[in-house]
């Protein structure tokens, strides 16, 4: 089979916070080459690892995990300087007083979930437990001391007067390390890059054009984002404009503190390296 009919696997996630990088994908240009699965993190984290996807964006912790088998894509990545606005941890008391409490963290989250172990363990010194639940706030903070939401779930929850004190995750790792933070990154599957060399930097070079356009005039993104999800053009204005899109050196320096630390926590299992394509 040549790479016209290979047929690519590509995890979407289903956040307003990749959009960027979709938006202005060709995707009629690749037919059937490509197939696109639509999911949260933590389910395309899952199916890349079991090879049931090939290329995309996972959560950064995931890379983590299994870089022995991926390689990473220059120049794209779900990534924040200080405020992300959509790794939002809800509680009642501040995370000094509920430092050993109990905390539920969103199934659809790998990086966020491991973060915020990071931060509650590592920087206030707590020694909390945590239990994995659905990402439904109401229900998560009926019986723990604080709750962790991620992407639209935690934006759509942000909109709404709790009564909750929110810590953004984003901000408060720049707070404790200086350093922005790499939520997602996009990874591919070494054997995959091996058997479909052509195929796959015209799927990476697609989503490094989208990525410039949309980001040089958000405006129908940021229309479209008020029609599906709600919200003002101002707050989707400043979303986007929160994020950062790039995957480099000042993206590195930020990820490879977060996967030092997790190793020393015990969350990772060895050190990791940084494999681009
Ligand atoms: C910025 C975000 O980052 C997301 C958080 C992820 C995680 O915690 O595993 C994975 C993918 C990212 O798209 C978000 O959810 O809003």
């Amino acid at each position: 089979m040549n790479n016209q009919q290979a047929q690519i696997r590509v995890g979407r996630i289903n956040y307003s916070n990749v959009w960027p990088i979709f938006y202005y994908f060709p995707f009629s240009e690749f037919g059937s080459s490509v197939q696109f699965i639509e999911q949260v993190p933590s389910t395309l984290n899952r199916a890349m690892a079991a090879g049931e996807i090939d290329m995309g964006p996972i959560s950064s912790f995931a890379y983590g995990e299994n870089f022995d088998s991926y390689v990473l894509c220059p120049q794209l990545s779900v990534s924040a300087k200080n405020e992300v606005n959509s790794i939002l941890l809800f509680h009642r008391e501040p995370l000094e007083t509920i430092k050993d409490g109990n905390f539920a963290l969103t199934s659809a989250s790998a990086t966020s979930v491991n973060l915020c172990k990071i931060i509650l363990q590592k920087f206030y010194g707590g020694n909390p437990t945590y239990t994995t639940a659905a990402p439904n706030l109401e229900e998560m903070m009926k019986d723990h001391d604080g709750a962790l939401l991620i992407g639209d779930d935690a934006i759509r929850a942000s909109w709404v007067d709790t009564g909750y004190r929110v810590t953004d995750l984003g901000q408060e790792w720049k707070k404790w390390t200086g350093t922005g933070m790499t939520f997602a990154v996009w990874a591919i599957r070494e054997a995959v890059v091996r058997q479909y060399p052509e195929l796959i930097e015209r799927i990476r070079q697609a989503f490094v054009e989208s990525k410039i356009k949309s980001l040089a005039d958000p405006m129908a993104m940021v229309h479209d984002a008020q029609t599906k999800i709600g919200g003002t053009e101002s707050y989707w204005l400043h979303y986007f404009g929160d994020l950062c899109y790039d995957f480099g050196s000042e993206q590195w320096e930020g990820l490879s503190l977060y996967y030092r630390y997790a190793w020393e926590l015990g969350l990772l299992s060895k050190p990791v390296p940084l494999k681009l394509l």
